[in-house]
């Protein structure tokens, strides 16, 4: 319904969506001086919070107790699990309710004049039609407006029988038997939570990796350790179609089976089509997402600035917030931007094994590089927990040893990543990192054996002082 108030509505710097990123960018200009805006359809708090990285860890948690009790009796334990499914579903609603209440507060505390709920759209460079029919006039503007599931094609017709991120936290109850679309990090995630939860599980994709690795031999390890709890079928693109209030999807020469539901995870691209970028005027790629400096959010020379899940870059929540300070900071200075050092870059992903890319994932046969792996299926600490799988990949500078990355799936895996990108960040050569204490046993010590592959293969020293031998179970 058009706004009464025909006269535009003016300020220094809009900031289109309230999410991670876009709260961000508020928290750097908030006391600046300047006249803010900040404007989204919903307010309902961050994706992170509502459909994303709580409530899926929230299914995790409750999948890692069914899966040790139903695993004790390898320690000689014997249990069996009763799986509430109502129950499940309730704690993940409960506590994602908490967490997403904490971000809608925040929101509530922004002044009237501050928050306008509405959908906001180009007009031009600098102008933005809200879908109330108000028109605002910034100076600076700041995109922030996240990601959203896509359904391909194939599924559209079958939506209701579709879940997404947005959807799958709602299930009143565990489904019976559940088909995955997509090995991407929601993919298998969800996957193998549903599976430990006793859902009959089937994962499939159209690719030959599994949670956005691209170093195969990790990306098999993972593979080989997700197939011992449920159904993985990669290079395959099944064909859905509608049986009574079920799926059937048939694929491969003659296969087919029946689910519940199926849970679309084939990506989530930016939530631009309703922004009508060509009113920008800004460099878009082949996809339609505007170019920017990464340095400094900034698109082309324009005062429009692109943080999280929009830009495509880093959809990941702390480079939303960063890429959200960063804008921020940008934008109150304009036209003077500084550039930002960039954190290296780490995703991680929360199935056990855990999966992690840190840095520059270098594929092989590179005259300038060097790789050093580490064995998880044979790790002590981890085997004396029944949970030895996986393996991990260095990838080092052949002339000195410095570590540039990582490609890995490992038991506890999200330390070890940390660990990596810390080391990364501060330029350590493999020689600095031996020469730095691992406790005995733990899981990190795994990580000698890469090392000293990198060390011998660059002809790196080993202080003096350290042994170089393996202590039992290393
Ligand atoms: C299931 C799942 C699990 C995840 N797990 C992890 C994890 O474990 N770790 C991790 O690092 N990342 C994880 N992520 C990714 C992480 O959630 C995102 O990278 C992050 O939330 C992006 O934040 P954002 O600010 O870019 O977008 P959002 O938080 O989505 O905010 C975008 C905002 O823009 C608003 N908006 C959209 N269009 C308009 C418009 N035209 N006008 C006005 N407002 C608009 C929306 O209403 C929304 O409020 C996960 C994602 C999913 C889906
Ligand atoms: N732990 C985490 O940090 C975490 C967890 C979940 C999501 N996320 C973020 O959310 C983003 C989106 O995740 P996602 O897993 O939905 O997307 P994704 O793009 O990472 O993976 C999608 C997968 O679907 C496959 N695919 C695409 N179309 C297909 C089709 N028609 N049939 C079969 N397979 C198909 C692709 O090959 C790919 O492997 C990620 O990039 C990540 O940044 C992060």
């Amino acid at each position: 319904m058009p706004h009464p108030d025909p006269q535009p509505l003016s300020c220094d710097v809009a900031i289109i969506g309230a999410g991670t990123a876009g709260m961000a960018a508020l928290r750097k200009l908030k006391d600046t001086g300047l006249s803010l805006r900040i404007i989204d359809p919903e307010f309902r708090g961050t994706t992170c919070a509502t459909t994303g990285c709580m409530p899926s860890k929230l299914l995790i948690a409750a999948a890692e107790a069914a899966h040790a009790v139903r695993h004790a009796a390898v320690f000689g334990v014997h249990a069996a699990p009763r799986i509430d499914g109502v129950a499940v579903m309730k704690r993940v609603r409960d506590m994602r309710d908490r967490f997403a209440s904490g971000t809608q507060e925040t929101l509530l505390d922004l002044s009237e004049r501050l928050r306008l709920k509405s959908r906001a759209r180009f007009t031009g460079p600098t102008q933005l039609e809200l879908d109330d029919g108000r028109r605002l006039e910034a100076e600076r503007i700041i995109i922030a407006t996240g990601s959203d599931p896509m359904l391909p094609d194939a599924y559209k017709p079958l939506a209701d029988l579709c879940l997404t991120n947005e959807t799958v936290f709602d299930l009143p109850d565990l489904p019976t038997r559940l088909a995955v679309i997509g090995a991407g990090p929601i993919g298998v995630e969800l996957a193998q939570a549903f599976a430990r939860l006793g859902v009959e599980v089937a994962l499939f994709d159209s690719g030959s990796t599994v949670a956005g690795l691209t170093d195969p031999a990790v990306s098999t390890a993972l593979a080989d350790a997700l197939r011992d709890e449920f159904a993985l079928h990669l290079d395959t693109t099944p064909t859905p179609r509608r049986v009574g209030d079920q799926i059937e999807l048939t694929w491969g020469k003659s296969e087919r089976a029946q689910f519940d539901r199926v849970l679309v995870a084939t990506g989530r691209p930016p939530n631009l089509t309703a922004l009508n970028l060509e009113a920008a005027g800004l460099a878009l790629d082949d996809h339609g997402t505007p170019l920017f400096d990464p340095r400094t959010m900034q698109c082309g020379d324009a005062p429009i600035f692109m943080a999280g899940d929009a830009n495509a870059a880093r959809p990941l929540l702390h480079e939303a917030g960063s890429e959200g300070a960063i804008a921020g900071a940008n934008a109150a200075s304009w036209p003077d931007l500084a550039q930002a050092a960039r954190m290296v870059p780490m995703a991680i992903t929360f199935t056990r094994p855990s999966a992690a890319t840190v840095g520059e994932v270098i594929p092989p046969g590179r005259a300038d590089t060097v790789t050093g792996s580490a064995d998880y299926s044979d790790q002590g600490r981890a085997k004396t927990e029944a949970r030895a799988a996986g393996l991990v990949r260095l990838y080092a500078d052949r002339q000195d040893g410095r570590i540039r990355g990582a490609s890995l799936a490992a038991p506890e895996g999200e330390h070890l990543a940390h660990l990596l990108a810390w080391a990364i960040s501060e330029g350590m050569t493999a020689s600095r990192m031996l020469d730095l204490p691992f406790y005995h046993p733990t899981v990190e010590e795994g990580l000698k054996s890469a090392l000293r592959e990198i060390c011998q293969a660059t002809s790196s020293p080993i202080t003096w002082s350290r042994d170089d031998g393996a202590p039992a179970g290393e």
